[in-house]
């Protein structure tokens, strides 16, 4: 997989804003009545922190998943660590199973098929993810790289004329 054209920077406020929003969305689905929030590894941490916390969900279990090995490119699925067989129960039916993101769709493929009842909510969605995912907030082109606040640090930015310079 080549690097994607466009780049879409998320700081960490930008992030806490659109995990609170997708909190939102999730309170009025269900009825707000959530069993557990399940969320993929590593990428569902920090979203499920901030889920959990605003609709008072307290069973927080993962799924430990890796795909993109170097960067950008996926290698093969791993599933690292299932499920709790709890939760299994009814195909996952009340399950709230959290991800920062869907982008080809493989990951919440697997997820999906492990529990085909739960609800699947991302922060961010392409288009090939996005008809596996129930709800998200904000949708990027496929060709576009989320960075996100863990994976970055400050470094300096040259100007924008510099680039329109003839
Ligand atoms: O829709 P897909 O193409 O499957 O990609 C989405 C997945 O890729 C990233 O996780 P990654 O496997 O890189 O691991 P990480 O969460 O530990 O960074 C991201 O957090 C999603 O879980
Ligand atoms: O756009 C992305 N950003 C960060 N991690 C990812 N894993 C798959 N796609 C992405
Ligand atoms: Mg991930």
């Amino acid at each position: 997989m080549s690097l994607p054209e466009k780049a879409f920077p998320v700081s960490w406020d930008q992030f806490h804003r659109d995990a609170r929003a997708l909190a939102w969305r999730l309170a009025g689905a269900n009825k707000g009545q959530w069993k557990a929030i399940v969320c993929i590894t590593r990428g569902g941490l920090v979203p499920a922190a901030i889920i959990s916390r605003e609709l008072g969900i307290r069973v927080i279990e993962t799924v430990c998943v890796a795909s993109y090995h170097d960067y950008t490119s996926q290698g093969q699925l791993q599933v690292l660590k299932e499920i709790t067989p709890a939760l299994l129960a009814d195909d996952g039916a009340g399950v709230l199973i959290i991800d920062d993101l869907t982008d080809t769709g493989k990951t919440a493929g697997i997820v999906r098929a492990i529990m085909p009842k739960a609800h699947f909510a991302t922060v961010y969605a392409k288009p090939k993810g996005r008809p596996l995912v129930d709800t998200f907030v904000t949708e990027v082109s496929q060709d576009t790289w989320i960075y996100f606040p863990w994976d970055m640090g400050f470094t300096y930015q040259k100007p924008i004329a510099d680039d329109h310079a003839g």
